[in-house]
């Protein structure tokens, strides 16, 4: 099967043709380049509509002499989420092509061929994907049918936060691989300068680090650089420690969503993954958890056609085409709306995939290794206790490491404790090593959650995050990793009038957390718990309903109501 492919969603015009047979791709892009400030979508459109009918045409031209009248069995167009405008045009021109040529056409999701592209050049199973490019940033893994958005940017994609800097110093869009030049040329002057220095050598500046479980934000960051630049700090150390910054972020979300899934792959995808210092933190990361990585080549990272027909290949020989009155663009369109028909029959990742099959026939006792630290189960009996290290992470720069781990590690003690005389079950706080960056705390719950999710625990667990947001405090990372449970316990369930014995539950690893009283935050907590529910278990939804009703059992209604808005807020524009 040979595929045309047609990518516009906002700045490169590009087609591609893909022959399956031959596992190859021609692509031929026309870049819109503006000429100052950031993409203008009038523009964009503008050089879209001119673009798209020449790359097009050398496509098709380079099919037809190769393989005759008959080159092409199929169209496949970006479908969103792009600019309309830019969407649109390619739409209409898709549309035609195919009719003239009187072959099937395909709508696929841009985001989820920047992911398919990388599993495909990887030859991975069941990869989780980091797409890090200019409008998004996130994460996704495949589970029962569909890819779920483990983890996603809560303001700007990666490559818009770093081009607003870019932007803000009077540089020419992209900013992306300036930044990375200059990163690398301040990382370069480091050191004692024979031959080149270090990364562990270059001055970092503090910059704003937010992780929210396998969520992130780039906002303040952003501001951050751009106040640094006005108060005259060097562009290039700003550019340094912006990548070491938000690649550090980006890193440690896809540690801790290798973690949660039990997936040992991981490929990256998008524009921005053509930085090398992105790759090479990544690489680095995946080494040490003895996790595979791949990171495709850069003219299938950053935007282009080939990943659009190399999709559309895989979705046109599964029968997965639309008709043409339902081939409508979409400039919103989420990943995790698109039912994957190209995988069925698939071995399923062999029972690594769901984090709630994971790990069940664990021996309980022995070591653990979470997405930040080693657990060591020491005692026995009551007196049972586990020494919890934050580990190094080669991947960051040393200070950063250094920083996170030990407020990490200060927050954690502080919270637990205080969490506890709030009435949440939490262990108790047995020893603070801050140097090593290790607590002692009691051993508490026989399993996860994430290996017993069940309605009663998930309903504790509503109950549990409303008394410590009514207590002003937030947990930052309650996935169902970060609960335990003793499914046969009599205590801690047993509330407000019921009277089964229910599961003991406990939060556990409040390294994430802080003080607050946003209701923004506090929803961004049901947020992340919902979150790791929907990224590993089959059905859901009674579970998520049982929280709720926990939630609103004991907390404010007005945090469920931000929770609508917080999941409803379109993140892919
Ligand atoms: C919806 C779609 O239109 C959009 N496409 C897109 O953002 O183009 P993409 O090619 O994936 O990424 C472009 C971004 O990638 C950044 N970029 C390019 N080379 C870079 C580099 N060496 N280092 C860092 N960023 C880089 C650019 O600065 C720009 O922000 C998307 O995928 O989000
Ligand atoms: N107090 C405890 N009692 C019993 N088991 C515990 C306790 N603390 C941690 N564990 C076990 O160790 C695992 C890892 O601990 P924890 O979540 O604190 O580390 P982490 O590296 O921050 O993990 P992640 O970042 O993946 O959430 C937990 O999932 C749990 O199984
Ligand atoms: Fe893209």
């Amino acid at each position: 099967m040979r595929v045309l492919g047609i990518e516009g969603t906002a700045w490169c015009a590009s087609a591609a043709l893909y022959d399956a047979e031959t596992d190859s791709v021609l692509i031929e892009s026309d870049p819109y380049e503006p000429d100052s400030g950031g993409i203008h979508p009038r523009e964009a459109a503008e050089h879209m509509s001119e673009a798209i009918p020449a790359v097009v045409d050398r496509v098709l031209t380079a099919a037809e002499e190769e393989h005759g009248p008959d080159a092409v069995d199929a169209v496949a167009f970006s479908r969103g989420p792009g600019l309309g405008p830019c969407l649109r045009i390619v739409g209409t021109a898709a549309r035609s092509l195919a009719g003239t040529l009187g072959v099937p056409l395909v709508g696929v999701n841009h985001m989820v061929a920047h992911l398919e592209i990388g599993r495909h050049r990887s030859g991975f199973d069941n990869p989780v994907c980091l797409n890090a490019s200019g409008a998004n940033a996130h994460l996704l893994g495949y589970h029962d049918g569909r890819y779920r958005v483990l983890g996603e940017t809560m303001d700007a994609g990666v490559g818009n936060a770093i081009d607003k800097f870019t932007r803000h110093v009077g540089w020419s869009h992209p900013g992306g691989p300036k930044v990375e030049a200059a990163a690398a040329e301040f990382a370069a002057a480091a050191g004692d300068g024979e031959g080149g220095g270090r990364i562990a050598d270059a001055a970092l500046l503090d910059l704003p680090y937010v992780v929210k479980g396998m969520d992130f934000s780039f906002s303040g960051i952003s501001s951050a650089a751009n106040d640094a630049a006005d108060d005259g700090v060097p562009v290039g150390g700003i550019c340094f420690s912006l990548q070491e910054h938000v690649f550090a972020m980006l890193t440690e979300v896809s540690e801790r969503a290798l973690s949660l899934t039990g997936a040992d792959e991981l490929v990256l995808g998008g524009g921005v993954a053509q930085n090398d210092r992105l790759r090479e933190m990544l690489a680095t990361m995946c080494e040490a958890r003895g996790a595979d990585f791949h990171a495709p080549e850069p003219r299938f990272l950053r935007d282009n056609a080939g990943m659009i027909a190399v999709l559309g290949a895989k979705m046109a020989a599964a029968g997965d085409t639309v008709a043409i009155p339902e081939s409508a663009v979409d400039p919103n369109f989420r990943p995790d709306q698109v039912p994957v028909t190209w995988r069925d029959g698939e071995s399923v990742a062999r029972g690594r995939a769901g984090g709630a099959s994971s790990g069940a026939a664990r021996d309980p006792d022995a070591d653990r290794r979470g997405a930040e630290a080693t657990v060591t189960v020491a005692g026995s009996g009551d007196d049972r206790r586990v020494v919890k290290r934050r580990v190094e992470k080669s991947y960051r720069h040393p200070e950063l490491d250094r920083t996170l781990r030990r407020d990490r590690t200060v927050a954690e003690a502080r919270l637990t404790s205080e969490a506890r005389r709030a009435g949440v079950p939490t262990p108790l706080v047995y020893d603070v090593d801050l140097s090593n960056a290790t607590l002692t705390l009691q051993y508490v719950g026989d399993r996860d959650l994430a290996t017993a999710l069940d309605e009663r625990s998930t309903k504790a667990v509503g109950r549990h995050l409303a008394r410590l947001h009514g207590a002003g405090i937030v947990h930052g990372d309650p996935t169902t990793r970060n609960v335990r449970v003793s499914p046969d316990g009599v205590g801690g369930g047993a509330e407000n009038g019921e009277t089964d014995p229910a599961p003991e539950t406990y939060l556990i690893d409040f390294g994430l957390g802080y003080h607050t009283g946003h209701v923004e935050d506090h929803a961004m907590d049901l947020h992340v718990f919902e979150g790791s529910i929907r990224a590993t278990a089959t059905d859901p939804d009674q579970l998520i309903a049982a929280f709720e009703s926990g939630y609103e059992a004991v907390g404010e209604d007005d945090v469920l109501d931000r929770l609508r808005d917080v999941a409803d807020r379109g993140r892919y524009r």
